[in-house]
């Protein structure tokens, strides 16, 4: 096995499948930065969602809006519902791990907010749980997926928001889903700070 080959190959497929993705994703991604921009302004928050890498890419996510991306900007509301230990595994222990991240909304979730539900496959069952807690709190949904969108896909309303990359390897996958990420902070800073290219 030459290892130089198949990390060149490693490399050309993942910039195949974002280039791929740009004709179906920058339109979902815009509607993305408009709504949770609108969330945000009108003293709304995200919580994000996901479990594995996606669990990184959520608090990734909710780290940058917190914080910083690449403009100075005030702090924006995010909350990744994947890193209260206490709470996560009072949640599975006690009830089931299904639950983990619909208790956390129904206790934090608000009209208005954002759900940012991260899932490669679409059907991780506690995303799709939170995704039915976000429909009882009224919250707009913001669902990043693959694979044709598993359950996920039936289950989003017209209101949400389904950014579905069009690949079926889970990391090439999860390596679009950061892209879309920054596109969503970048997105979010611009229309925030009035920049214009
Ligand atoms: O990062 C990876 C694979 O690249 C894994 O940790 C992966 O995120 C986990 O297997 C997840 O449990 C997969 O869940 P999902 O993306 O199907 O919702
Ligand atoms: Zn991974």
């Amino acid at each position: 096995m030459d290892l130089i080959d198949r990390i060149s190959r490693q490399f050309e497929d993942s910039a195949q499948t974002k280039l791929a993705a740009i004709e179906w994703l920058a339109a979902p991604i815009a509607q993305a930065v408009e709504a949770m921009t609108g969330s945000l302004l009108n003293n709304g928050k995200i919580l994000a969602c996901g479990n594995g890498g996606s669990a990184a890419d959520a608090q990734h996510f909710a780290a940058e809006l917190v914080n910083r991306f690449e403009m100075e900007r005030p702090p924006l509301a995010a909350v990744a519902l994947t890193t209260d230990t206490s709470t996560l595994t009072s949640i599975a222990n006690d009830y089931d791990y299904v639950q983990v991240f619909s208790k956390q909304v129904r206790a934090l979730g608000q009209p208005g907010d954002v759900l940012l539900a991260i899932s490669t496959s679409g059907n991780s069952p506690n995303v799709i749980d939170a995704i039915t807690a976000a429909h009882e709190r009224e919250m707009r949904v913001v669902a990043l997926t693959g694979k044709g969108g598993g359950k996920m896909n039936e289950l989003l309303g017209e209101n949400d928001i389904h950014i579905c990359v069009p690949a079926d390897r889970t990391a090439r996958i999860q390596e679009v889903h950061l892209l879309a990420l920054h596109c969503l902070c970048d997105g979010i800073d611009c229309l925030l700070l009035g920049v214009e290219d």
